[in-house]
């Protein structure tokens, strides 16, 4: 096999500045998975106001990380290559932000930079935004003076729930209105990742609105989860690198994401919200310790970062579980300390109703507790294995051979034995469940002196 050409310091740096750029979002990935449909109703909406002088408004909808933004960004885009293309009519685009436009005012400020207005403004800032917006389009308008109209204008309003809490709402009743009366061609696209967002609209806003919503749902399934995750990393020859390069990287990408450890992380995010943002921030790892000695990336450092951030989002989980949960996980943290390396929900019952029925007194002092009954405690026990909190043990370690969705599901081999007698391990060190009765100010002091035992 013929030796490798060293890689060159200038490849290995565009592309860790580039595959970083798209996993921090600061660059567009190179596709959209499974958003066709909002796309194409975002970009025909666009295109009527940018080609056709239409006035328009729509609101997209959508959980954080979704992909909201990458939408707009790309019909915006593609806009900008058909428009350059094939007209020489100009078009403005204008960002607002509800964490940055706090206030009309700014609001009103950053529109007029955004429009190229170097005019000073102070003087009709102090009047209402209506007057003062359409001061705006009128001096916008005075750089049209062949054609005496104003270009069409996209408003793009990302926390369009924020801006909504302006108050009377004064700059999205401007828009939509002025979307609504067609004299001007403006569109204007709320994005928000609240559901109920209709409902902070004022009546004389919404009466303004198009009603138009966009819905944009989550990843659906895991294949087009692990897809974001390969259009992320993998590069092209189009990106300025050697064609040498470009295929051992995505060689080297596709092998990554193929290991056991990155597609249980994967499978982990996947069920637990499809967080987009966290995939690509965790795979930053990989690819932020690239050089020319090491110009591909490494699984190492992503293993590492993987493992921090499942023992985070295990501390999230634990922060939030039931008092009762929590007496359960005590009950296996005590039945560890007397020897015990396995035991079953009826030996962690056992011993979670010995100790409070002896403590009752004490315990119902410090809050209104009880001794849970045996069915309850039993769903209890199998939320903590649905969490990964408690481990069913494998034939081999425990008995019986069954694994999780065995145990949860009675199926299989795990069914000979009854869910109640089959083995478990807990999966947190006993310091551990100390922190975590420590940080629970709502449980009786007795069961977090019982933790700290
Ligand atoms: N289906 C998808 N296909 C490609 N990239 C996606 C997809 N979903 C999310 N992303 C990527 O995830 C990141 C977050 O997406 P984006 O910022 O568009 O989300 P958002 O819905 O606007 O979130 P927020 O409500 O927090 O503003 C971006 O890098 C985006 O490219």
């Amino acid at each position: 096999m013929p030796a490798r050409q060293a890689v060159s310091q200038v490849d290995v740096q565009h592309v860790k500045q580039m595959v970083l750029g798209r996993l921090y979002g600061r660059v567009a990935l190179p596709e959209l998975v499974g958003l066709d449909d909002p796309f194409s109703a975002v970009y025909t909406l666009l295109k009527q106001t940018v080609s056709s002088n239409e006035g328009n408004s729509a609101l997209v909808l959508g959980p954080r990380g979704s992909g909201k933004s990458a939408i707009i960004d790309r019909c915006l885009d593609l806009l900008k290559r058909q428009h350059g293309a094939t007209s020489s009519a100009k078009y403005y685009v204008v960002r607002l932000n509800g964490f940055v436009h706090t206030n009309d005012r700014l609001a009103l400020r950053d529109i007029a930079r955004q429009l190229l207005i170097t005019q000073d403004l102070e003087h009709i800032l102090i009047g209402s935004f209506a007057d003062a917006f359409t001061y705006i389009l009128n001096l916008l308008r005075s750089n049209f003076e062949e054609s005496g109209a104003v270009p069409p204008v996209v408003f793009v309003l990302e926390e369009f729930d924020l801006l909504a809490q302006h108050p009377k709402q004064s700059l999205l009743y401007t828009l939509f209105d002025i979307a609504q009366s067609h004299q001007t061609p403006i569109a204007v696209i709320g994005l928000t990742a609240r559901i109920d967002v209709m409902d902070l609209l004022e009546k004389r806003v919404k009466s303004r609105f198009s009603h138009r919503q966009i819905y944009v749902r989550s990843v659906q399934t895991l294949e087009q989860f692990k897809r974001i995750a390969q259009i992320a990393l993998q590069i092209n020859t189009d990106h300025n690198v050697s064609a040498e390069y470009a295929s051992e990287f995505n060689q080297k990408v596709d092998q990554l994401l193929a290991s056991d450890s990155v597609v249980s992380y994967m499978e982990h995010l996947f069920d637990f919200g499809k967080d987009v943002r966290q995939l690509l921030q965790t795979l930053a790892s990989s690819i932020s310790q690239l050089s020319v000695a090491s110009p591909f990336p490494q699984l190492a450092p992503l293993t590492a970062c993987m493992e921090r951030e499942m023992q985070s989002a295990k501390l999230q989980i634990l922060a939030n579980i039931s008092v009762l949960e929590l007496c359960l996980i005590i009950a296996m943290k005590s039945l560890v300390q007397l020897g015990s390396t396995k035991y079953n929900f009826e030996m962690v019952y056992d011993e979670y109703k010995t100790f409070m029925s002896r403590h009752m007194m004490a315990v119902a002092a410090g809050g209104a507790m009880k001794i849970y009954k045996k069915p309850v405690a039993l769903k209890a026990f199998e939320t903590l294995i649905e969490l990964e909190i408690v481990r069913p043990l494998s034939s081999v370690e425990g008995g019986a051979a069954f694994g999780r969705n065995d145990l949860l599901a009675g199926t299989a081999a795990g069914n000979r034995v009854p869910k109640e007698y089959r083995m478990v391990q807990l999966m947190l060190e006993p310091g551990q469940v100390m922190e975590l009765a420590a940080d629970r100010p709502d449980i009786p002091a007795v069961i977090r002196r019982w933790a700290q035992q």
